[in-house]
């Protein structure tokens, strides 16, 4: 079946491919999670990524990130291979790359405001005022009021989290975001005004994103191409169309499983 999705793919031109992944093995002693994976995100894409718990979503996307080592394979980030990146190089690539981690939300200590700036301070000298002007433009660009920007986290909401999280993901305007799981946890508006921000930055500044999600909705609503992990490497791959017309098991119970059936039921109304 993966075979069959990836030879009807469309011949893309290697500029448009942000990040590839080819032949990319991952293990941990001897527990191999990843074996002979392939992976186009093309520029401009939503790309949501899906599999079973533990098939090894966040692996792939840690290891994409330089923050997991490979066994083999090439991963290319903006047609880098990151194996022959110089340090400086790296330092650039990771600069066009914002994530959004599942559990990595916010320092707790920091007020939003700072929590944006962290890899501001990081990466760039900038002086305090136009971090400051900076750090505010990301805040409402993802839909925060401005008071938003000296409290802490803990004054506020789920959603609002999440939001600032994004903005902090933005801070050094990177062409791609990757979010993993950006919607647990936030009830279904929440996490339907979250998607719809995602889609308007994606429509507005052309970014590219990579969705890690479990969230069936997300899928439906604003996922261009859909790819699927499981027997360690990536199973189907194409639109939420073709995860439709999917037989392999495991995509078909979980795209034509009873839930999926409602949201696409509602979606047709
Ligand atoms: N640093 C590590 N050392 C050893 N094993 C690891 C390490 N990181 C991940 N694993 C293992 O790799 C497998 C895949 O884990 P991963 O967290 O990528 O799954 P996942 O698909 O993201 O799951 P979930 O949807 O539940 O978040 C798991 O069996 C996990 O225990």
């Amino acid at each position: 079946m993966a075979q069959q999705a990836q030879a009807h793919m469309p011949e893309t031109d290697d500029t448009e491919i942000v990040v590839s992944v080819r032949d990319v093995t991952v293990a941990f002693g001897d527990k191999v999670v990843l074996e002979n994976l392939s992976l186009d995100i093309r520029r401009g894409e939503i790309l949501g990524f899906v599999g079973a718990s533990g098939a090894g979503k966040s692996v792939l996307l840690r290891t994409v990130l330089g923050l997991n080592k490979k066994r083999s394979g090439t991963i290319k980030l903006f047609g880098v291979d990151v194996d022959k990146a110089s340090d400086a190089e790296r330092v650039r690539l990771d600069m066009r790359m914002g994530v959004l981690f599942q559990h990595g939300a916010l320092f707790s200590a920091l007020t939003v405001l700072e929590n944006v700036q962290v890899p501001m301070r990081e990466y760039l000298d900038l002086p305090r005022q136009l971090m400051d002007e900076l750090a505010l433009l990301k805040i409402e660009l993802v839909g925060l009021p401005r008071d938003a920007a000296g409290k802490f986290p803990s004054e506020l909401s789920g959603g609002m989290i999440k939001r600032a999280a994004l903005a902090r993901s933005l801070a050094l305007d990177p062409d791609i975001v990757f979010l993993d799981e950006p919607t647990s946890g936030l009830d279904p508006i929440g996490a339907a005004d979250f998607d719809e921000l995602v889609a308007k930055l994606r429509d507005t500044m052309g970014l590219t994103v990579y969705m890690v999600t479990h969230d069936l909705d997300s899928l439906f609503a604003v996922c261009d191409r859909i790819a699927v992990l499981g027997k360690k490497r990536v199973l189907v791959e194409g639109t939420i169309e073709n995860m439709l017309a999917s037989e392999e098991p495991w995509v078909k119970s979980y795209f034509r499983g009873k839930r999926a059936r409602q949201i696409d039921l509602a979606a047709r109304e």
